[in-house]
């Protein structure tokens, strides 16, 4: 059961002046880092995406999840969990789709033309614009925990090793009172991501000492969330917390993550400067691509830490 007690530290990311080397920057930095450290997530307030767009996201997904299942069926994907997803036993109430490299006209459109062969300009723009405009807190997160790491000769390597992944999500309500799972307990996998809902809550997150938090973010902030990459990278320095998804009620809850990847064929190498005599090497250099394969095969599944069994050092 979720936590009443314990809350998200929240963060601002609205000063007009969140440039690196200013004061606010670095106010704002070691917020991140200490939320981090202590938790691998935060709920942030960012206020570049408007509020119209904040609207249309959800009537966005609302349309194209109230399309038939035979037309959600064509979008296919040969990465696991990037094409439809849904009807699955295990977690009845959930449906997703993954729309790779979102942020990109051309990837948006071909997208969109593939569920609707008709069109749907406000549906492209609307998943465009939204991943564009908040890639810019993604790029700013991962800025300043390189720079808390205190690994700025890798940043330029470090932002260029990742693609973008826009996953829209919609669990229905169970119609009761009993809570029901939507997702199970699971560490995202890839860097870092920043997940937006609408009004109907269901998210947890478990903390280091075993709790699960009832995660219930205002309309106007984002969840920021490390995934287990970002971990191995930075040789264990922020934490990437299990979560899940509990749902009640009649409700549905819609949510959209946008999901920064390492690109394949780009080797996760802990710089030598996080391994020392207090911080062995946690992991030893691998593909994302490639440890997914493994991550979706049986045993992959049945692992306590899937990254650990792959290539624990
Ligand atoms: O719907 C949510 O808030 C969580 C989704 C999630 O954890 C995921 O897609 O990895
Ligand atoms: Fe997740």
């Amino acid at each position: 059961m979720g936590s009443e007690n314990v809350k998200l530290p929240k963060i601002d990311f609205s000063d007009e002046d969140l440039k690196p080397g200013t004061l606010v920057w670095n106010q704002v930095k070691s917020q991140v880092n200490k939320a981090l450290i202590e938790y691998g997530c935060f709920e942030a307030s960012f206020d570049k995406i408007s509020v119209h767009l904040r609207q249309s996201i959800f009537e966005s997904l609302q349309e194209l999840f109230d399309l038939p299942l035979q037309t959600k069926l064509k979008n296919i994907s040969k990465k696991p969990f990037h094409g439809y997803v849904g009807q699955y036993p295990a977690v009845p109430l959930y449906e997703s789709m993954g729309i790779d490299d979102a942020n990109i006209l051309e990837k948006a459109e071909k997208f969109t033309q593939i569920l609707w062969p008709q069109g749907n300009p406000t549906f492209c723009k609307t998943i465009q614009s939204y991943s564009e405009q908040l890639l810019e807190l993604d790029q700013t997160i991962r800025r300043m925990i390189v720079e808390s790491l205190g690994v700025e000769k890798y940043m330029d390597e470090h932002m260029n090793s990742t693609n973008y992944l826009l996953r829209v999500m919609k669990y229905k309500g169970p119609q009761s009172s009993e809570t029901k799972i939507g997702l199970n307990a699971h560490t995202d996998k890839n860097i870092v991501t920043i997940l937006y809902q609408n009004q109907v809550n269901g998210l947890e997150v478990l903390t280091k000492d075993g709790q699960w938090i009832n995660v219930e973010p205002a309309p106007d902030t984002f969840i920021v969330m490390i995934g287990d990459s970002l971990y191995a990278w930075a040789n264990g320095r922020v934490h990437s917390p299990y979560h899940r998804v509990m749902m009640k009620g009649n409700e549905a809850r819609y949510s959209v993550g946008l999901f920064s990847i390492p690109k394949a064929g780009y080797k996760i190498k802990a710089p030598q400067e996080l391994i020392d005599e207090d911080h062995p090497l946690l992991f030893n250099p691998f593909d994302h691509v490639e440890f997914l394969a493994f991550y979706y095969t049986e045993e992959g599944q049945r692992c306590v830490s899937a990254l650990k069994t792959y290539c624990g050092a």
